[in-house]
């Protein structure tokens, strides 16, 4: 069972936005990407909904660091997010919407085993492990392929096999079904319940936010519901077809 709290205390992001300075007096107002948030996160699963450029992945990258808030703050595990940072991203893995933001061993397998060296530091066993990976997930088949030659979804689950390799007790996971077909949307989600890890994720697939222990939702930077998974779905509908 996990035992991971994530405490978001009035954690907010405001940007200079240089984009919409004013011509004439060179001012440069502010842009909201995320209003303070208060919030403590211990259920096992955790989903975040809600429209395109509503601050769903600001939120979660907030959880291991990425994003600075520029108030309030993050804990993890008691741990700040801005002043003990390495100390977060030990329990905290990051799984990215575009799976080539984390894959930087050029062959499946090295890239696997790159996740697994800070904690194995024996080469066969590394390799061992890696391939029990790739084939609890399918992917053992690719194992000797470049990265760069797989489908969207492919490379999608094995950096997916990457961040299970690191082990952290927690993973954050930013619409990881989107390049999925139907068998392997499943596939990973079988796999996100087999997981003993706490798992915060976004997506914009609303049956799989279903299946979380508590749902986030968000608009326009805001946190407007947060609850139990059929309220919060329902909640959210409501909201993006009343904008259709
Ligand atoms: N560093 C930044 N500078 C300026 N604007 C930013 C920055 N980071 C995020 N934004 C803006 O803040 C808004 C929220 O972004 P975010 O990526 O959190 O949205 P999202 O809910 O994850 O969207 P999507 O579903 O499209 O992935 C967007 O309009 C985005 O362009």
């Amino acid at each position: 069972m996990h035992e991971t709290t994530i405490r978001f205390e009035a954690a907010e992001l405001t940007l200079d936005d240089e984009s919409a300075a004013d011509p004439d007096t060179g001012a440069v107002p502010q842009r909201t990407v995320l209003s303070p948030v208060t919030l403590t996160l211990t259920e096992r699963r955790v989903a975040v909904v809600g429209a395109n450029g509503s601050g769903k992945s600001t939120l979660l990258k907030m959880i291991n660091g990425l994003v600075a808030p520029s108030g309030g703050r993050v804990l993890v595990n008691g741990n700040c997010t801005t002043r003990a940072t390495k100390r977060v991203r030990r329990d905290v893995g990051f799984l990215f919407t575009d799976p080539l933001a984390q894959l930087v061993m050029p062959v499946v397998l090295e890239d696997v085993e790159l996740s697994l060296k800070a904690s194995v530091p024996r080469r066969d066993e590394r390799r061992r492990r890696a391939l029990e990976i790739l084939q609890r997930l399918g992917l053992e088949h690719l194992a000797r392929r470049s990265v760069y030659d797989l489908s969207g979804g492919e490379r999608q689950l094995v950096a997916l096999a990457t961040v299970l390799a690191a082990g952290q007790r927690i993973l954050v996971a930013d619409e990881p079904t989107t390049l999925l077909d139907l068998r392997n949307n499943a596939m990973l989600q079988r796999t996100f319940d087999s997981l003993e890890q706490q798992i915060v994720y976004a997506t914009h697939d609303l049956d799989f936010a279903a299946q979380a222990d508590r749902v986030i939702v968000v608009d326009h930077a805001d946190v407007v519901f947060d609850g139990a998974p059929d309220e919060a779905v329902a909640s959210y509908r409501r909201l993006a077809l009343r904008e259709a």
